[in-house]
This record gives C-alpha cells, sequence and structure tokens, in this order.
C-alpha cells in the first residue's frame, strides 16, 4: 500500500467495513440464518434545514451484482430528514437477503455522509449567491482520492464548476483557475500576468502576491483592459477588512472606466462571509474548505422488517415505507408502501421513490445535468437557510 486509502477492489471486497459486520457475518453463518429483510438509511437529526441527497452514484456501484433491489429519493433532491409529522425519512430502501450487503453498510454510509454533507452545503452557497458563480477549489484541503467526490457533490449543490482535474473530468465539464501565486513567485507579476492573459480563455489574473490589492489592480486593468477577473486571495494576515478592500477596489476600477472587470474573491471564505463580499462588489468566488469540510449528513443504515415482521431498533421506526410528495402542496408524508392516504390539503400523494436496482441490475440512470438542474430548481423554490 503507497498511500493510506483504500482501493476500489478494497472498498467492494468489503475491507473497508467496521470489523463488526464481518464478525456478525461469520455468526449469523454460524447460527444458518440469512433472513430476507429490508434496511433503510435515515438521518436522525442534522444542522441541515435540507439534505441535497448526494452520493447514490456510488452506492449503487457498490451494490450492484448483489442480489438486492435499492430503492431511493433521487439524487439532488432537497428534503428535510423528517416529514410533515416527524417521521424520518427513507432516503434509500434496500430489499434482500441480510448477507448479501451486510459487509456493505459501512462505505454505503461514508459515500453517502460526506457527499451529501457537501451538496447541502455547498446548495447553501447557491442559495444566499444566485447567479454569483462559485467554484470548488477545496480538494486541495481533503485526501486526493475523493477529489472527484467533492467536486461532484459540490457541483451538484450548485458550484458553476471546479477546480480539479478528475472531477472536471467525472462531470464532463471544464476544470476552472488559471495561476496559483508560485506563477508570479517565478516570473514576477508583469510576466505572469501576460502569460495568464495570453492563454486562457477566462482572463482571470491573481493580483496579491506581491502588492497592495488596490494598485495592483490599477497597474493589471491598464496593462490588460480585456480582463475578465481581477482575483483577490488576500492572506489572513493582510485582510483586516475584505469587504472594504472589495468596495476601494471596485470603485477605483470604475473611476477608470473598468466596469468590465469584475473582481472574484477566494481563500478561507464560509458561507456566511459571502453576502458582504457580494455587496461589496465580488462577482464570482472560489470556495475551498468549506466546501471540501462541509459537515458530513448523519445518515444511518437500519433493518426494518424480517422476514415480513415489522421489527427495528428503539429511536427507530419499522415497517416497509414510501416517501410521498403531495402533488398540491408539496407536503412530503412517509407512509407505509402502497399507502391510499390522501395530503391534509386534499391534494394527490405520488411516490418520490424510484427503483435504481433489480436483484442486482441498475435500471435507472441519472445524467448529472438533470441531478444538478432538479437540486438548483429546489434550491431557488425553498427556504433552505
Ligand atoms: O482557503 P480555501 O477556501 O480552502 O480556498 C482554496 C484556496 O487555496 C488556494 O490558495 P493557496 O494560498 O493555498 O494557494 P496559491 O498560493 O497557490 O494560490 C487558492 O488560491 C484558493 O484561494
Amino acid at each position: 500500500m503507497r498511500f493510506a486509502i483504500a482501493s476500489e477492489d478494497d472498498i467492494l471486497n468489503g475491507k473497508t467495513a467496521d470489523i463488526y459486520f464481518e464478525r456478525t457475518i461469520e455468526d449469523l453463518k454460524l447460527n444458518g440464518k440469512n433472513p430476507e429483510v429490508y434496511a433503510e438509511v435515515t438521518v436522525s437529526s442534522t444542522k441541515y434545514k435540507y439534505i441535497n441527497f448526494t452520493g447514490l452514484n456510488d452506492v449503487l456501484n457498490l451494490l450492484r451484482d448483489k442480489k438486492i433491489d435499492v430503492y431511493a429519493i433521487p439524487e439532488g433532491t432537497l428534503i428535510k430528514n423528517r416529514d410533515e409529522k416527524g417521521v424520518p425519512v427513507p432516503f434509500l430502501i434496500i430489499h434482500g437477503r441480510y448477507l448479501d450487503f451486510a459487509i456493505y453498510e459501512t462505505a454505503l454510509l461514508g459515500f453517502l455522509c460526506q457527499a451529501s454533507g457537501i451538496s447541502s452545503y455547498s446548495s447553501m452557497i447557491y442559495k444566499v449567491l444566485g447567479d454569483i458563480p462559485f467554484y470548488s477549489f477545496g480538494i486541495r484541503r481533503m485526501n486526493p482520492a475523493i477529489s472527484p467526490m467533492i467536486d461532484r457533490s459540490a457541483y451538484i449543490g450548485g458550484a458553476s464548476g471546479v477546480s480539479g482535474i478528475l472531477g472536471a473530468r467525472l462531470i464532463g465539464i471544464k476544470p476552472v483557475g488559471t495561476m496559483p501565486h508560485a506563477l508570479s513567485i517565478i516570473l514576477g507579476d508583469d510576466a505572469a500576468w501576460e502569460s495568464v492573459y495570453k492563454n486562457s480563455d477566462v482572463k482571470t489574473i491573481l493580483i496579491d502576491t506581491f502588492m497592495d490589492e488596490k494598485f495592483a489592480a490599477i497597474k493589471a486593468a491598464e496593462k490588460f483592459p480585456g480582463l475578465d477577473y481581477i482575483r483577490l486571495d488576500t492572506p489572513a494576515s493582510r485582510r483586516g477588512n475584505f469587504k472594504n478592500i472589495v468596495r476601494e477596489l471596485r470603485w477605483e476600477l470604475n473611476i477608470r472606466g473598468y466596469n468590465n472587470i469584475k473582481i472574484m474573491a477566494s481563500g478561507g471564505l464560509k458561507l456566511e462571509d459571502l453576502k458582504d463580499l457580494v455587496d461589496a462588489g465580488v462577482s464570482a468566488f472560489g470556495i475551498g474548505t468549506s466546501i471540501a469540510s462541509a459537515e458530513p449528513v448523519d445518515f444511518s443504515l437500519d433493518i426494518v422488517n424480517v422476514e415480513g415482521t415489522n421489527i427495528t431498533k428503539r429511536g427507530k421506526f419499522s415497517g416497509i415505507k414510501d416517501v410521498y410528495k403531495c402533488n398540491d402542496c408539496g407536503n412530503i408524508y412517509v407512509l407505509p408502501i402502497n399507502s391510499n392516504d390522501r395530503c391534509e390539503c386534499g391534494g394527490e400523494l405520488k411516490s418520490i421513490m424510484i427503483k435504481y436496482m433489480d436483484s442486482g441490475n441498475v435500471i435507472f440512470n441519472d445524467d448529472i445535468e438533470s441531478i444538478r438542474s432538479r437540486s438548483i430548481e429546489a434550491i431557488k423554490r425553498l427556504d433552505i437557510l
């Protein structure tokens, strides 16, 4: 093992499982038991008002070819962890013989918890920024093995683009980014800026390597009036009042007629910083750590029915369920499967769960752009903050 990471084979062979699953499988085999069960993934509590359900792509690839059925809420759906009545929403339901999937619980939850945390946090950023673009710059903050997942989840949550080469490839977009400070340190600002200006489609130069933001911005604008963005990545030690720096810069550019040159901000930005910076004149953001390290969603997997008997542990709701949405008012209800209930408003209830896997065969696939569109539409419509 060269790096302290699991390989795809390790994950598929159950080597990333908690040991108690291996022991439980042994115990069940010794007892000659392999019951048909339903198990569901729920979230008892979370800091996110709405969860953007993400990571199902990897779960389906994990469970592929096992003799089980999988039902789930589609990725990019924004939904509260509990329904109108406080019943926990089953985001995913597995039906099959327990031993066919027991070993994968740890990996399955890991795929969902982290990806959904990142996309839920990105969704909140999108809600604050609206049409103002933000880019996922955070893969450097996490283990490189998960960089595609970070970028994919940020993109589903509303990021306009991603900096990672592999993440962008997985999504099917061009990665975003022009220059690190290293380029100015090696070439000097003038040669670095010139090179980026000549060689980039979106002409964004980083101006804060050596100089004061205002004078560097004026110099850059005078030299390259066709610039798209001036990027500020001001170090924390120099930041003082970042929004006032931006305000001053915007003024100085405008008064010289460079209204066309937009300001991009990056470095240490969190959700709560963004509105003030937009008001001050930032037109695009590069956001790393706060997205990549977003708090995971606390998904757990529980058996809720064994051989036709509704049973589960304390604190959980037993039974085979479905998630319904009212066609009229949009309310969400978790009800026993095949329920004929109507919404309290009188509206018709429609299931939002999809059967994704039938006996190990993936029978439904969402493409990333449909997932992202579903997510963006919901972020715009719902009060997610
Ligand atoms: O602070 P975060 O939100 O995680 O954002 C990611 C940041 O990381 C980089 O800066 P860094 O100083 O590490 O690299 P650079 O000098 O090469 O630009 C990059 O310039 C981003 O601003």
